[in-house]
């Protein structure tokens, strides 16, 4: 088993950020306080607007912090000259940059701008770097082909092995799954805790996919309007309902025995019995059917599958549904 050796690599404190605004101050967040550590990744939610991105603009140094201290590696972000900062920290964007003529190879190669200069010419050190990024991005059978005869998702790998490439503690991803299928937003997700892992590295992912967040990040960064910057790991947060402040409307929820948001006004009084699971799916069904109420008690037996209502057998949820809207 894999031990995760945690070290503070990144720390706010105090935390004051906003834009000027023909020439007034809007303030976008306050006191803010927070750590990231090598060896895990961590996600930064919260609600549209509410500041994730100007937080990756004020840790990319495009942002002064009006107040407070925003120390990379112990020393202060705004101390360090572009080209360090480049060797210390990656960031990968949503929209992609690069030109579609470029291949994979090429764009991994521009991860080691940092440390070619302005020839571009890759040492043999360079080439090794690429090809350990594009290696463990499982992207080797792509590194040929151009960016715009790719997938999103193989697209989205190449960005990530140009930021593993650049071989600095932190990396940063702003909506990294943004645009990709479900199947694809696991899989970056896992790829990216992996590289934590294994490679020791500060992963800060801003996401908005909540259930693919608690699947596979080890600390959460919740982020609500107007409170302090939440920190912990998922599981904390689920168990102790603080999971809740980015679901403002009560009747969204998030349920800690199925691990999902749920909308929370099931018919309850509707009695169904019988196997927990199969109870579970009937009475969402009915629910989304807008069905409140039925006569009697409703049965669900498996093997084979059959619900039982008024002495009547049915297959399936909708023929069910379909026999009940019509009495
Ligand atoms: N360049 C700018 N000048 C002035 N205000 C800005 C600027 N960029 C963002 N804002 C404002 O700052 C606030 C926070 O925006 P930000 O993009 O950081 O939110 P976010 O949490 O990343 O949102 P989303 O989830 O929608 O990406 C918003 O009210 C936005 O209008």
């Amino acid at each position: 088993m894999r031990q995760r050796s945690l070290a503070s690599i990144l720390q706010g404190k105090d935390l004051q950020l906003g834009y000027l605004k023909n020439g007034k101050r809007r303030e976008v967040l306050s006191h803010l306080d927070f750590e990231l550590f090598t060896g895990e990744m961590t996600c930064l939610l919260g609600p549209n607007g509410v500041g994730k991105s100007t937080l990756v603009k004020a840790i990319m140094a495009q942002l002064q912090p009006w107040q407070g201290s925003l120390n990379l590696d112990g020393q202060a972000i705004s101390s360090y000259s572009q080209e360090s900062l480049a060797r210390k920290m990656a960031v990968v964007l949503t929209e992609p940059v690069f030109p579609g003529n470029m291949t994979v190879g090429e764009l991994v190669a521009l991860g080691r701008t940092p440390y070619t200069g302005w020839s571009g010419r890759l040492s043999l050190e360079d080439q090794k770097e690429v090809e350990k990024a594009i290696a463990l991005t499982n992207i080797v059978y792509l590194k040929s082909e151009r960016l715009s005869e790719i997938s999103d998702g193989q697209r989205q790998k190449a960005m990530i092995a140009r930021a593993i490439a650049q071989n600095g503690d932190l990396i940063i991803l702003d909506e990294p799954t943004a645009h990709l299928d479900l199947v694809n937003r696991f899989e970056i997700m896992d790829l990216l805790r992996e590289i934590a892992l294994e490679e020791n590295k500060g992963v800060l992912v801003v996401t908005h996919d909540l259930e693919i967040a608690i699947e596979t990040a080890d600390r959460f960064w919740l982020l609500t309007c107007g409170n302090p910057l939440l920190s912990g790991s998922p599981e904390d947060l689920i168990l102790s309902g603080e999971i809740n402040q980015l679901l403002p409307s009560k009747k969204i929820q998030f349920s800690p025995k199925r691990g999902r948001l749920e909308i929370q006004d099931f018919p309850e009084e509707i009695l169904i019995s019988g196997n927990e699971e199969l109870v579970y799916w009937v009475r969402k069904g009915l629910k989304k059917a807008g069905i409140q109420a039925v006569p009697k008690e409703i049965r669900v037996q498996a093997d084979p599958f059959r619900i039982i209502a008024d002495e009547n057998t049915f297959q399936s949820v909708e023929e069910l549904i379909s026999s009940l809207k019509l009495s």
